[in-house]
C-alpha cells in the first residue's frame, strides 16, 4: 500500500487567496488519516489536489515512489491515472443509470466482465446496506441512500486509495454511527490507505488511526487521536479536539498556583498572556469552601447552567472573567447561582506560552519545579 507525501504543497487560487500554506504532510500507507479542521481551513482543497483535481501552485505530492504532482519538474498527473478512489459530499451519481448501473461504472471503465462486475456490485452494496434498491434511479433515493450508493461505487473497484470529503454528511445520526463502524471494518479489512476530510472532531477521533489538524491553510499536528487529545501541541488543536472544549484558565487569574506560575516563568514561555488548559472531565466539582487535594488546583466558581445528558451531567460554570465546563457522572446537585468549588489534579493541567504554543504538562513540568527548589 502507498504512502501519500505532499512536499512543501501551496495552493493559491486565482482570486489570490491562500487556501494551503506550505504543507508538509505524511499519510503513511494503510492509514485512516483524518484531515480535520473548521470550516475554511483548506481541508477539501488538500484532498482535491491529492485526486488530482487542482493543481498545487507549489510543492510535490508523491504516492509511494510515483510522483503525481511537481510543479518545479512540471509532473500533473490526471484524476483518472491515479488509481484512487474517490466520494464527494455532492456525490454525482448517474442520473440515467439504476444504483447497479452506478455501482458498476468504474468496474465497466476498467472493462471488468460483466459476472464478475455484477457480483462486486452486489458486494459492495451490501455492505453499505442498499443493496434492496438496486434496481431503483438515485431520484427515487434518499439522500443518506444516495451517499451510500457513492460509497459503494468507489468500494467496488476496490482501490489502494479512497478519498472521502464529508461522505456521512447527509445520514442521519443513527445511520451516520453505523457508517462510521462500516467505514472503519471496511477499511481493517481491505488495508486501503484513507484519506478522510471532515471539521466533526467526533468524527476524526472515532475512526481515524492519525489526525491532521489544519487552520487557515496550516497544518497545526498530526498524531494519533488519543496522543492528539493527550498532547495537543498547541491552544487550537487543544480547542478543537474534545467536546466541550478544553478549559482555558489566563495565566493572571488569582487561584493560579504558585509552583505552577513559577515552573512556568522558568519555562519563559509562559507570560502574562499565557493559560493552562483542563478538560471538562478532569475538573472536578466541591462544595464551596470544601476540602481538595493539597496539590490540586483549585477555584471558587459560580454555576450558569447543569445540561443532563443521560449517562453524565455537562455544568456550565464561571470563575472570575473565565467560563469553563465540567463533565460530572454524578449528579452536581446544584443549580445556576450556586457556589461551588472546582479543582483539578495536577496532572491534569497543560501549559500554554503566550504563543499558544503547549509547553508542557504538569507531570512533565513537576520535575524542573523540584529540582529548582533544590
Ligand atoms: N475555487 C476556488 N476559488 C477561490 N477560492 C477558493 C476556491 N475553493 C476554495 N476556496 C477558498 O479556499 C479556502 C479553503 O477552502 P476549502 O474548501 O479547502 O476549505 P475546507 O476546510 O474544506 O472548508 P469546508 O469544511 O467548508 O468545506 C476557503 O477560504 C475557500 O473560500
Amino acid at each position: 500500500m502507498p504512502t501519500i507525501t505532499l512536499s512543501g504543497v501551496v495552493k493559491n487560487y486565482v482570486s489570490g487567496h491562500a487556501a494551503v500554506k506550505d504543507l508538509d504532510l505524511t499519510i503513511p500507507d494503510g492509514s485512516f488519516t483524518c484531515l480535520l479542521g473548521p470550516s475554511g481551513c483548506g481541508k477539501t482543497t488538500t484532498l482535491r489536489m491529492i485526486a488530482g483535481l487542482e493543481q498545487p501552485t507549489r510543492g510535490e505530492i508523491t504516492v509511494g515512489d510515483r510522483v503525481l504532482d511537481s510543479v518545479e519538474r512540471g509532473v500533473y498527473v490526471p484524476p483518472e491515472k491515479r488509481d484512487m478512489g474517490l466520494v464527494f459530499q455532492n456525490y454525482a451519481l448517474w442520473p440515467h443509470l439504476t444504483v447497479r448501473g452506478n455501482t458498476e461504472f468504474g468496474l465497466r471503465m476498467r472493462k471488468v466482465p460483466a459476472e464478475r462486475r455484477r457480483a462486486r456490485a452486489k458486494e459492495a452494496l451490501e455492505k453499505v446496506r442498499v443493496a434492496d434498491c438496486m434496481d431503483r434511479y438515485p431520484s427515487q433515493l434518499s439522500g443518506g441512500q444516495q451517499q451510500r450508493v457513492a460509497l459503494a461505487r468507489m468500494l467496488a473497484v476496490d482501490p489502494d486509495v479512497l478519498l472521502l470529503d464529508e461522505p456521512l454528511s447527509n445520514l442521519d445520526a443513527r445511520l451516520r454511527l453505523e457508517m462510521r463502524t462500516e467505514l472503519k471494518r471496511i477499511h481493517d479489512e481491505t488495508g486501503a490507505t484513507v484519506v478522510f476530510v471532515t471539521h466533526d472532531q467526533m468524527e476524526a477521533m472515532t475512526m481515524a488511526t492519525h489526525i491532521a489538524v489544519m487552520c487557515d491553510g496550516e497544518l497545526q499536528q498530526v498524531a494519533p487521536p488519543m496522543e492528539m487529545y493527550e498532547r495537543p501541541a498547541n491552544r487550537f488543536v487543544a480547542e478543537f479536539v474534545g467536546s466541550p472544549p478544553m478549559n482555558m484558565v489566563p495565566a493572571e487569574q488569582a487561584g493560579l498556583a504558585s509552583s505552577l506560575q513559577r515552573f512556568a516563568e522558568k519555562r519563559g514561555g509562559f507570560g502574562p498572556a499565557g493559560c493552562f488548559g483542563v478538560r471538562p472531565e478532569a475538573l472536578r466539582l466541591a462544595p464551596a469552601g470544601g476540602a481538595v487535594p493539597d496539590t490540586a488546583w483549585s477555584e471558587d466558581a459560580v454555576v450558569e447552567t447543569v445540561l443532563p445528558t443521560g449517562p453524565s451531567w455537562t455544568v456550565g460554570l464561571r470563575a472570575h472573567d473565565t467560563r469553563m465546563f465540567a463533565i460530572t457522572h454524578e449528579d452536581p446537585g446544584a443549580g445556576p447561582g450556586d457556589a461551588l468549588r472546582c479543582w483539578a489534579r495536577p496532572e491534569h493541567l497543560h501549559l500554554f506560552g503566550e504563543d499558544g504554543v503547549r509547553t508542557a504538562a504538569w507531570d512533565e513540568a513537576v520535575t524542573p519545579v523540584r529540582e529548582g527548589a533544590k
